[in-house]
């Protein structure tokens, strides 16, 4: 099995509504944001997946948040969940997954760095990846 990464970042600003602490306060990151696409079969090139490929799918994305107040778009909005790493890993997630054209592999997990040493990653449970 192999797994393909990219890496990629965006500024936004941000405040974690409710939190009892600085973090309240708007301000701002530097978000890196990394992805992973898993497989076993590689083409004739000896690529699971080419770089740019992904780079070129993820960055029209994260070209949306690019200096944006995160607050401000869906899902983060009022009613909405809060703009945390772990949010924005499963929104980035979603996004990436339905914009990826992937065939034999599947997107195996995303990570989202608040920090060089804060972050956090979603992956889709296996039974409901199955089930799909
Ligand atoms: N599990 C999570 N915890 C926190 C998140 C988050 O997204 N997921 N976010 C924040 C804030 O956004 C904050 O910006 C980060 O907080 P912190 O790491 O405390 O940042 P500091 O730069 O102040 O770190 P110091 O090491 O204390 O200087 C909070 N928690
Ligand atoms: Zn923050």
């Amino acid at each position: 099995m192999f797994q393909v990464c990219v890496r990629a970042h965006f500024d936004a600003a941000h405040f974690i509504r409710d939190y009892d602490g600085d973090c309240a306060k708007l301000h701002g990151h530097r978000w890196d944001v990394e992805v992973c696409i898993e497989g076993s079969q590689l083409n004739q090139l000896g690529m699971l997946i080419d770089f740019k490929d992904v780079k070129q799918s993820i960055r029209k994305t994260l070209k949306l948040l690019d200096h944006s107040l995160l607050n401000d778009l869906t899902p983060f909005g009022i009613n909405g969940v809060n703009p945390t790493a772990e949010n924005l890993a499963r929104f980035l997630f979603f996004e990436f997954k339905g914009d990826l054209v992937l065939e034999d592999k599947h997107l195996a997990w995303v990570k989202v760095y608040e920090s060089p040493d804060t972050w956090a990653l979603f992956k889709e449970d296996k039974s409901v990846r199955g089930a799909l």
